[in-house]
């Protein structure tokens, strides 16, 4: 079984992560993970804490000239902020009282964190709530996608929305692989425009803007995933995947929710054959899903990002100590983060993808893995 798990709080030392499960054989280089690292934190939006960090990977276990060993891989990623914050964030006695926060914001996990976990001090919970801790999450995708890679597997990921500016064409795989050239990481040259000036809008109005992404996979096999059980649909994995991201708030596989508008006759995908290349679908209005498994066409899959709810014209709240009416606490904060989240979301559908791999064909190194899926594609091509 292929898990990880991250640890490390927001202005902490620093991030871990832990990966399992991953084959042995799979070459892998720093680089490769440091450029993803470089890529979520891009994006045009971000606030005063990206000048701050430069997330670079330490790779402590699982990986020996250039290649992985099959053996658990354990990940380090600094946190430059750390040497900021070490007073505050000590692990000693000593809780700092008059730098608690206790104005709640709304729209974060500050209020019912604070009550679940009952913390004096929300801090407690914001600094592992905060989406610092998906760096530990693209680290860990970055390894699934060189896997990917090997079995001839392609990720594009490109933002198609921001506020209310929306992408009005579809846009190809190859097309949305030329996104991350865009500072909001959209393949449209004209939405890309007018989302810059949304976000420096929302800016200076003190607001903040959402937006969503969409991940497109190809070179994926029919036969991922399973119909026979509700944890084994590929869709619904992903789904779960992609919401566990904070700030997301909806996720659509192919057309999604305006399906949901169409009739039948102009919402499922016709089939076809080709002699040597075996089924194909004529359109992919599923997105490459059906009944929880792969059937062969472009995985299409979409995530809707809230606005960051921290603001700096804060909304109302109440003092979690006082109980007083105050407003929310201001901490530095993006204005739009919708492209790193896009990075994000990709490091977690691979992660989805590359445990769908494994379950269907199993084994501990690349080369036995990458025979059976030849073979399997040689079935396939010649049904
Ligand atoms: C890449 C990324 C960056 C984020 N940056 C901020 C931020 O700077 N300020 C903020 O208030 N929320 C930010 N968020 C969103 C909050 O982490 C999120 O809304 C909060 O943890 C509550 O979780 P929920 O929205 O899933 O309910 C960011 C989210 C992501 C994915
Ligand atoms: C640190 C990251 O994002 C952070 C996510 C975040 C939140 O509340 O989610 C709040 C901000 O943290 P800070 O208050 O330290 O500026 C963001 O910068 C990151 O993406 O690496």
């Amino acid at each position: 079984m292929l898990r990880f798990l991250t640890a490390g709080e927001s202005h902490g030392p620093s991030l871990v992560t832990i990966v399992e499960g991953m084959p042995a054989g799979i070459p892998l280089n720093i680089e490769f993970i440091n450029a993803r690292l470089a890529r979520r934190q891009g994006g045009y939006g971000r606030g005063e804490r990206m000048a701050i960090e430069k997330d670079e990977v330490e790779i402590l276990s699982g990986v020996r000239g250039g290649f992985t060993l099959g053996s658990p891989i354990a990940l380090r990623i600094a946190n430059r902020d750390w040497a900021n914050w070490r007073e505050i964030m000590s692990p000693a006695p000593g809780a700092k009282e008059d730098r608690r926060v206790t104005r709640p914001r709304p729209g974060h996990a500050d209020l019912p964190g604070g009550i679940k976990y009952a913390q004096g001090d929300l801090r407690n919970v914001l600094e592992r709530a905060s989406a610092r801790e998906t760096a530990a999450r693209v680290a860990a995708g970055a390894i699934a996608i060189a896997f990917l890679e090997c079995l001839g597997v392609e990720l594009a990921t490109h933002v198609v929305r921001i506020g209310p500016v929306q992408v009005k064409r579809e846009i190809p795989f190859d097309e949305a692989l030329g996104a991350t050239a865009s500072p909001v990481y959209c393949a449209d040259e004209e939405a890309s425009r007018s989302m810059l000036e949304a976000i420096d809008e929302a800016r200076e109005k003190g607001d903040t803007l959402g937006g969503i992404f969409e991940i497109l996979v190809r070179g994926l096999p029919p036969g991922l995933g399973s119909h026979v059980h509700w944890d084994r649909r590929l869709d619904g994995r992903l789904a779960q995947a992609l919401m566990s991201i904070p700030a997301i708030k909806g996720v659509e596989i192919g057309e999604g929710f305006a399906l949901a508008a169409k009739r039948g006759s102009e919402a499922h995908d016709e089939i076809g054959f080709t002699p040597g290349k075996g089924f194909f679908h004529y359109s992919n209005r599923a997105g490459g899903l059906e009944g929880g498994i792969t059937n062969g066409e472009i995985l299409i899959v979409r995530a809707a990002m809230k606005p960051i709810p921290t603001l700096r014209q804060p909304l109302r709240s109440v003092d979690w100590i006082t109980k007083e009416e105050v407003v929310a606490a201001v901490e530095r904060s993006d204005v739009c983060a919708v492209p790193a989240a896009a990075v994000v979301g990709e490091a977690m559908v691979a992660w989805v993808l590359a445990c769908a791999y494994l379950e269907k064909f199993g084994g501990d190194h690349l080369e036995e893995i990458k025979k059976r899926v030849k073979e399997y594609w040689d079935y396939v091509r010649n049904l």
